[in-house]
């Protein structure tokens, strides 16, 4: 089995829990997020909105960000799966998707989902090819 046991519709489930807790009181768009870390651990993630609009944050973002503030390291993850309230399964945001490039593996499986149980998976490289990445910063930098 991949994943530590888990299956993407497990991990769906999870990110489906995680959703219920959305923060959103202005777009009420719920979005969740469940990113599997290298020991099999599932660390849960929402979308928390705020009243300047700009600060809200996604559920994708919310979950690597926690992840890599309880200590663990960047491109360690096995898989992050993402569901909305969507016709199809939810697409992440551009924002998210950079930030996945940068946090997680270029073939690490991004899960997608919505409540009819629509599955896409595409890996972090597929959604944002072309990304900036962190060897561009020292590009031509002389010491
Ligand atoms: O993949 C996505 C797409 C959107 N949102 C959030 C941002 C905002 O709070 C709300 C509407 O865009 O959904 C996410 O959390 N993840
Ligand atoms: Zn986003």
């Amino acid at each position: 089995m991949s994943w530590s046991g888990w299956t993407k519709e497990r991990l769906l489930e999870e990110a489906e829990k995680a959703m219920r807790r959305a923060y959103v009181p202005y777009s009420k768009f719920r979005v969740g997020a469940a990113l599997l870390d290298a020991e099999g651990r599932v660390h849960h993630g929402c979308n928390v909105e705020n009243a300047a609009y700009s600060p809200s944050n996604c559920a994708e973002r919310t979950a690597l960000f926690r992840a890599i503030a309880d200590g663990h390291a960047a491109r360690s993850f096995q898989a992050i799966a993402v569901i909305g309230d969507t016709p199809q399964p939810i697409t992440p945001c551009g924002v998210c998707r950079q930030v996945i490039s940068e946090l997680c593996a270029a073939d690490m499986p991004v899960i997608m989902g919505n409540l009819q149980g629509d599955i896409r998976v595409m890996t972090a490289a597929e959604l944002l090819p072309g990304a900036f990445a962190p060897s561009d910063l020292n590009y031509g930098k002389k010491d």
